[in-house]
């Protein structure tokens, strides 16, 4: 059942099971003086929940965009959700006013007991969280990420020769990258080629994870805790059968990495992962709080960045498939610069603006999460004459971002020259807004932009994706969004580039 429609069959039953004069939307009882933002007339009990387009409220709220503007009241059920579709709002709030706009609206799914209160993206602000930042900046900020580019490279290495040797399963492939480069870096784990036990158990837990704190069900949650008790049998409701699905899930996959990490340090190993940075940092004793800080912060990692970087990839792979004539420009740069003898490095990268401006274009053409993660406020505030009230939920909508035809002319085009200037250089501006704003910033931004450059350029470099038949590109709906399987061949570019020549290619590699 699609989380809309599940919102729809749960909110019924809550139309009829409550009582209705406890259920008038905030709008109605708020004791703000002045007016909150403008936004579609909410319906009394639902809010707007009827009014949002199916499974894509990105697009509901865009198109909103052009009636209210860049700042939106949007009640769902009782939660005052806020809607800000422009960057410049985004940062005025989310950024200026950070030490206001940097909390989670996401409690209530933590007082399930779901078994995620690990997650640092989800803690709300405050003592813990800073804790969590601390240890995932540490491993994650500029001068740590440029450690982990050999790692970077070595996976993507290990990408082309998956792809060369089966093309078809190409998502698999492009899904075990990101896994196993997460899993190397934080936890100093080799995955097995395929069906590895630990990416199993994160994956299992990350995909329950991800529906149990759906935005749907957390509106949904916070407005009626009683749904709680809510049998798993009633139709529309597999909410209890999920949520003791992801406390089992998450347990295991807090646990059984850590303890892997552990185990190799006991044994005197010396494999260097996140995890066993932090732990040395205390020389070895770590207290309990900050043990369990760290076993969060390094699963949350996985968590945030696998996904996010695989659904990006495929995003690339269908960007090229649409897009032959950027595809060769690509490689007409990759052969000027490198050659066909090699394959790209990071020494490479500066030399490489088309490439850069392809990366860049990928993550602003259909940013994977296209409403960001949203914030909440710890006090009521003003902008611009309105109320925002405390408690509200603040959602950056990167899809209006992303869609703003002023910044980027034809913006559903895919169009990598926008990152140039008209001698071919990259200017200054990246989309950063796809990582998100102020203190809850994506921290392990550096980290996917350079597993997103390793995996395209030494893709473009070896491959061509081609469109095998014509068809309307379509994208998921989940937490993250990702197109839609689509007919694609992937075919090196050169006859001669066997499986086996591109083996000696990648070992004979000294540089990396
Ligand atoms: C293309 C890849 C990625 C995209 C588009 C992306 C995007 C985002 C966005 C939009 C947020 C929410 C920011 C906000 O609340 O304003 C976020 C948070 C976060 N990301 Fe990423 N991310 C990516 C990769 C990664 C990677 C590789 C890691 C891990 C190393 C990571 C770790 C995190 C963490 C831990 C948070 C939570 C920060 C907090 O709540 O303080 N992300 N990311």
């Amino acid at each position: 059942m699609s989380s809309v429609a599940e919102t729809s069959a749960i909110a019924l039953f809550c139309v009829f099971g409550f009582t209705i004069s406890s259920l008038v939307v905030k709008r109605y009882r708020s004791p703000v003086t002045l007016p909150l933002p403008p936004g579609p007339p909410p319906l009394p009990v639902l809010g707007n929940a009827l009014d949002i387009k199916g499974d894509e409220p990105w697009i509901s709220y865009t198109e909103w965009g052009a009636t209210y503007g860049d700042l939106i009241y949007s009640p769902v059920l009782n939660l005052d959700i806020i809607v800000i579709n422009s960057e410049d709002v985004a940062k005025s709030l989310l950024e200026k006013r950070s030490h206001n706009f940097s909390d989670r609206p996401l409690g209530s799914v933590n007082k399930l007991r779901v078994g995620l209160s690990f997650v640092s993206a989800l803690l709300g602000y405050g003592d813990t969280w800073r804790m969590h930042r601390r240890i995932l900046h540490q491993a994650f900020r500029p001068a740590a990420s440029v450690t982990y580019l050999p790692t970077q490279l070595r996976k993507a290495r290990e990408l082309l020769i998956n792809l060369h040797d089966s093309p078809e399963d190409y998502e698999a492939h492009l899904q075990l990258f990101t896994a196993s480069t997460i899993m190397s870096i934080v936890y100093g784990y080799t995955t097995a080629p395929r069906n590895d036990h630990l990416v199993n158990v994160v994956e299992r837990a990350a995909a329950v994870a991800t529906k149990v704190v759906s935005p749907a069900r957390a509106a949904v949650l916070a407005s009626f805790p009683a749904l709680k008790s809510i049998p798993s049998w009633f139709p529309g409701v597999s909410f209890q059968r999920e949520v003791v699905e992801c406390r089992k899930y998450a347990t295991e996959m807090v646990e059984a990495p850590f303890k892997y990490v552990q185990d190799k340090m006991a044994s005197g190993a010396t494999i260097r992962s996140m995890v066993s940075d932090a732990v040395k940092k205390d020389g070895g004793v770590v207290d309990p709080v900050r043990r369990e800080a760290i076993k969060g912060a390094s699963a949350t990692a996985f968590l945030a960045g696998a996904e996010t970087a695989s659904s990006t990839l495929r995003n690339f792979v269908l960007a090229m498939v649409l897009n032959p004539q950027i595809q060769q420009r690509a490689q007409e740069e990759i052969d000027a610069i490198v050659g066909t003898d090699r394959l790209p490095t990071f020494g490479d990268r500066d030399s490489l603006p088309f490439v850069e401006a392809i990366i860049r274009e990928t993550l602003r053409w259909h940013p994977v999460l296209p409403l960001g993660l949203a914030h909440a406020t710890t006090s009521s505030d003003v902008f611009g004459g309105y109320a925002i009230p405390k408690g509200a939920t603040i959602i950056a909508n990167a899809w209006a971002m992303s869609r703003n035809e002023a910044k980027y002319p034809n913006a559903s085009d895919f169009k990598p020259e926008r990152w140039l200037k008209v001698d071919g250089s990259l200017v200054d501006e990246r989309p950063d807004f796809v990582f998100g704003f102020g203190r809850r910033f994506c921290v392990g931004r550096h980290l996917a932009e350079a597993s997103l450059w390793s995996a395209i350029a030494s893709m473009l470099s070896i491959f061509n994706f081609i469109k095998s038949e014509e068809f309307e590109p379509k994208w998921t709906f989940g937490a993250t969004s990702h197109p839609i399987s689509f007919p694609c061949r992937i075919v090196p570019r050169s006859p001669c580039m066997t499986l086996e020549t591109l083996t000696q290619m990648i070992q004979a590699e000294t540089v990396v």
